[in-house]
Order: structure tokens, then sequence, then C-alpha cells
């Protein structure tokens, strides 16, 4: 694209790439010159120019200007690159149906059955924690809501791959660093608001409000989807231009699950709509995940899916992968993997543990608290813990460059009355978990899900991960399988 079809009296240079990060190399690229937290873009001009940049679009003043350069100077660097960015692919966004999700926890799977359940009707792609996927593109993810240049030339790639739809996950530090401001979303989800990324937002309320751009975004042709169970569901409703629409369990909603039955394999409930009633069975498991399919079942259904085929497809939905994954490799107890890290998220997966879990059974949990990120929220977790467990091993969880043990010392001043121990290395505490699991009991190994790395001190190192720990150590000690070694 020519410069000249960006800004007006720009020369007519062809401009082949967009970057943000002076650090990249790049050919005949515009480098869009950010401020962020740590160092600012405007420092990095030179560097940037080296690596192939042409022109240098910019908010503040730049000295020693190159020649053959161009220098555009704007209001607002971020979005005039959000702008651009939306420009230079092609407004992406527009020739998809965009569902974005947001809210505390339930993200990831609500993205995923979007994914799974829309690909039985039209190609549909995914963005969020897990990875980035669509078609037979599998990318790892590094950011949950990607930068602003990797949203737009990810959407575009979608388009190119024959994508018709996108599940995006959109954190509220995606909303807040303002990554998605011009994309075309048609249906947003709003999961639930609880304690979580404090560390970032400073307050709650401002947490909340990072919540709110993503509904005062979509326009009167869209549709917000609402969690009537969830408090901040009125105010929310207050900045919503598109339509509304509400699913629940408790309260009044479009979209109602009643008689819900909760199994270790399945769940079944009523789906009340309209003045009908469906009979529904899911593979899916734990009453938070009754509201993340109720949330899902609206949003497509609201987007023109036929209701009663997407009811048809939700007994053979493809497993989340860390969340409640079930590890069953034949011992006679419970093993769940999850990726619940925080207080709300902690308490849903006990109260699972404890419906499934006779009561003269044993509810064995193995977790930590991520290092350099909000510390309140461990003495919470021990306290939600020791409310329902009969062992807790502490161990790692992203300790960063903070001492484990302290973390977990932290944890611990919120454990009351329940027997703990700390043990460092995550598999040794995964192991010391499944050897001291009986028949019945509910071992938990919870806040990593299915990642494959721990941030330690020096970064991000290879894990095994903890499904995979765990079915190593089942099959090595109660069934007796050796696997090599490759499992350390
Ligand atoms: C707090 C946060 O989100 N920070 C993000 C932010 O970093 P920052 O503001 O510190 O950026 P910076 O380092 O000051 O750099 C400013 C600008 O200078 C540029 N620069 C910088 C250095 C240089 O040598 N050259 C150069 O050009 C940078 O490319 C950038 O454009 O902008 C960076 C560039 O996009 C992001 O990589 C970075 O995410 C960091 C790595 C991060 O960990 N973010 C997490 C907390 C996050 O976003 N998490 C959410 C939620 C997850 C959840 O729900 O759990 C997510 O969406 O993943
Ligand atoms: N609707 C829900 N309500 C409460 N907790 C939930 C809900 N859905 C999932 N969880 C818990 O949160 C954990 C993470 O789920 P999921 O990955 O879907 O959320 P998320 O919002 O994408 O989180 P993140 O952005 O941090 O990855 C689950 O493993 C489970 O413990």
């Amino acid at each position: 694209m020519k410069l000249s079809e960006m800004f007006d009296h720009a020369p007519e240079i062809e401009i082949e790439e967009l970057s943000f990060d002076s650090r990249i190399k790049t050919k005949n690229s515009i480098f869009f010159c950010v401020s962020g937290i740590n160092s600012d873009g405007h420092d990095f001009v030179d560097q940037a120019i080296d690596n192939g940049a042409l022109c240098i679009v910019h908010s503040k003043p730049i000295e020693n200007k190159r020649k053959c350069i161009v220098y555009i100077k704007v209001e607002n660097v971020l979005a005039t690159m959000n702008r651009l960015a939306n420009k230079f692919y092609d407004y992406p966004s527009r020739k998809l149906q965009v569902y974005g999700v947001t809210g505390t926890n339930g993200k990831s799977t609500i993205a995923k059955i979007i994914r799974d359940v829309h690909s039985r009707f039209e190609p549909c792609g995914y963005m969020g924690t897990i990875s980035i996927s669509y078609g037979d593109v599998t990318l790892p993810p590094s950011l949950t809501t990607p930068d602003v240049l990797t949203i737009h030339s990810t959407l575009k790639d979608m388009v190119d791959h024959g994508m018709k739809a996108v599940a995006m996950e959109v954190s509220s530090h995606g909303l807040e660093l303002g990554r998605v401001n011009t994309v075309d979303f048609n249906t947003v989800i709003f999961t639930n608001l609880t304690y979580d990324h404090l560390d970032f937002h400073g307050t709650f309320e401002n947490y909340f409000e990072a919540k709110k751009k993503l509904f005062k975004m979509v326009n009167k042709n869209g549709v917000c989807i609402l969690n009537a169970d969830d408090e901040c569901c009125r105010a929310l409703m207050e900045v919503c231009n598109a339509r509304v629409v509400t699913y629940g369990v408790q309260n009044d909603a479009d979209y109602r699950a009643d008689d819900i039955r909760l199994g270790t394999q399945h769940s079944r409930f009523k789906l009340l709509h309209q003045g009908r009633e469906y009979e529904v069975k899911t593979n899916l498991i734990a009453l938070y995940n009754i509201y993340n399919l109720l949330a899902a079942i609206a949003a497509m259904h609201e987007s023109g899916l036929e209701l009663e085929k997407v009811l048809d497809c939700l007994d053979t939905l493809d497993q989340v992968d860390g969340r409640l994954e079930r590890i069953d490799e034949g011992q006679p107890f419970n093993v769940f993997v999850d990726f619940a890290h925080t207080p709300d998220g902690l308490q849903k997966v006990f109260e699972y543990a404890k419906l499934i879990t006779q009561p003269q059974r044993k509810i064995i949990a193995v977790f930590g608290s991520a290092g350099k990120r909000d510390r309140h929220k461990r003495k919470v977790f021990g306290s939600v813990a020791s409310e329902f467990c009969d062992m807790i091993i502490l161990t790692e969880d992203d300790p960063r460059d903070e001492d484990p043990r302290e973390i977990a010392n932290e944890i611990k001043a919120g454990i009351v009355d329940t027997n703990n121990i700390y043990i460092e290395n995550r598999y040794d505490a995964i192991r010391q978990a499944i050897e001291m699991a009986n028949v019945d009991d509910t071992v938990l190994i919870l806040g990593k899900g299915d990642e494959t790395f721990i941030y330690r001190e020096n970064g991000r190192e290879p894990y095994i991960g903890d499904h995979r720990a765990a079915r190593a150590i089942i099959r090595r000690y109660y069934l007796g399988i050796e696997e090599d070694g490759k499992d350390e």
C-alpha cells in the first residue's frame, strides 16, 4: 500500500510492513512510536530505521531527522496505528463474524466452544490464551489478546484461509492498552467479574471500566451477551448500544438453565428459551461450565446459527486443554488438571470437587501462585482451599524472580486447620499428591492448566505440563508402566 493512501500529502512510497518494535527487522515499513509502561518507542527511532523503517509516525519531537525518511507527527500514535493497521490489512474484521469474549474467568472455554461448534457450520478461527488457530494453522500464543498489528494481520490471514468467523478472547489488558480499538465486533460476551489483575488496574472499579469498553464498542447491529447472575450485569446493560441478551441459572434470563444434573463425565440441563424447553446433554462438567455453555449457545444462536443444531453439538465438544481436564489412566480416584488461578476460579473448582467426592473421601489440591503478580490473592487462595480440601500441597507456579517458598508462605497464611506441605518442584508435588490418593479421592492440580513452561528467574523454561506429569506418574506408580524417563 502506498504511504499516500494512508496519510494526506504523504509521498507515494510503497509500504510493505507495519511495526512498533524497533528490534524487529522489517522491509520498507512504517514504525509507530508507541509510549509504553517501561519504555517509549520514540527512543528507538534510529534502530527502527536501521532495521528497515521508511516512515516514522510519532507524537513527540524527534531530533536529528534523517534524509530520505518520512516523519509524520500525529496527535495519538496508538489511535493512528489502530486505524492504519485496519486499513493496511483491508479491514479484515468486517469480513468475519467476530465474537469477543471478556470477563475474569471462562474466556478461553467459551471462545473454544464457539470455535468448535461454529466450525461445524462454517470455518471459524480462534485467538486467545491457548493458541491462535484457524484452518490447519496453529500458532503458540504470546498474549491472550495480542498487539494491534498482530491482531489485524492475523485476522487478514484468517480471511485468506477462508475463515468466516473468529472467536477472540479480549483481556482487560487488551482493552485498557487499546489493542482491539478498530476491531469490528459483532457479538460480545461477558462471563463474570471477580477479583483479578489489580496489580495492573489498581482498583476493582478500574478493572470493570476496562471490561466495559468492549460493550461500548459494539454498534446497534451487534449483540451483547450478558451473565444475568453476575452483579455487573445491570451496569453493563447501561453502556451497551447494541441489543442485549442475557443468560443465567438463578435469575430470569433469555437463555436459562434449569434442572441441572452434574456428573463426572457429562452434565444435563433443561434450556429455557422463549417459552420453550430443550433437553441438553454435554460432555462439559461442573456448574461454571454450564454458564460458559449458556453464553456460547446464546452467542451463536443470536448470531444466526440454528439453536437445535447448536445443541446437537454439545455432547461431543473438544476437551479444552487444561480446563478441568480429567486425567483417566485407570486409577481408582479422580484426577483433574485445571487452570484456576483466581480466587473465584479456585472456589468453583473446589465446589465441583466437593460435589463429586463422597464426604468420607479426601480432596487433595496441588497449587501455588504466580510470582510478580497480584500478591493479595495468595492468602485468599489459602483460605478458599482450606475451606474445601483435606490436604494442600503447595508448590511453584511461575515464580519469576520471587522465592517460591516465600510465595507458599503467603498462601499458607490463609490456610486454617488443613494439613499442608510445601514441595517446591511441581512434578514432585504432583507425584506426592497422586501417591497419597486413595480410592474415590479427588486430586486437583491447579493453576497452570495445559502450559508446558514455567516462568522462573531466567525467563520461560520448558516444563512437562501438569497433564503429562499426572499421566506419567499414574502410569508408573499405579500401572507399573515405565516411559523411558521422558516425563522428567
Ligand atoms: C502490562 C502489559 O500488558 N504490557 C505490554 C506493553 O508493554 P509496555 O507498555 O511495557 O511496552 P514497553 O516495553 O514500554 O515498550 C513501549 C514501546 O516501545 C517499543 N520498544 C521497546 C523497546 C525497544 O528496544 N524497542 C521498541 O521499539 C515497544 O515495542 C513498544 O511499542 O506492550 C508490549 C508490546 O505490545 C506488550 O508485550 C506488554 O505485554 C507484557 C509482555 C505482558 O506480559 N502483558 C500481560 C500482563 C498481558 O497483556 N496480559 C493480558 C491478560 C492475560 C490474562 O487475562 O491473564 C493478555 O492479553 O495477555
Ligand atoms: N464461568 C466461570 N466461572 C468461574 N470460573 C471459571 C469459569 N470458567 C472457567 N473458570 C475457571 O477459570 C479457569 C480458566 O478458565 P478459562 O481459561 O476458560 O478462563 P480465562 O478467562 O480464559 O482465563 P485466562 O484469560 O486467565 O486464560 C478454569 O480452569 C476454571 O478453573
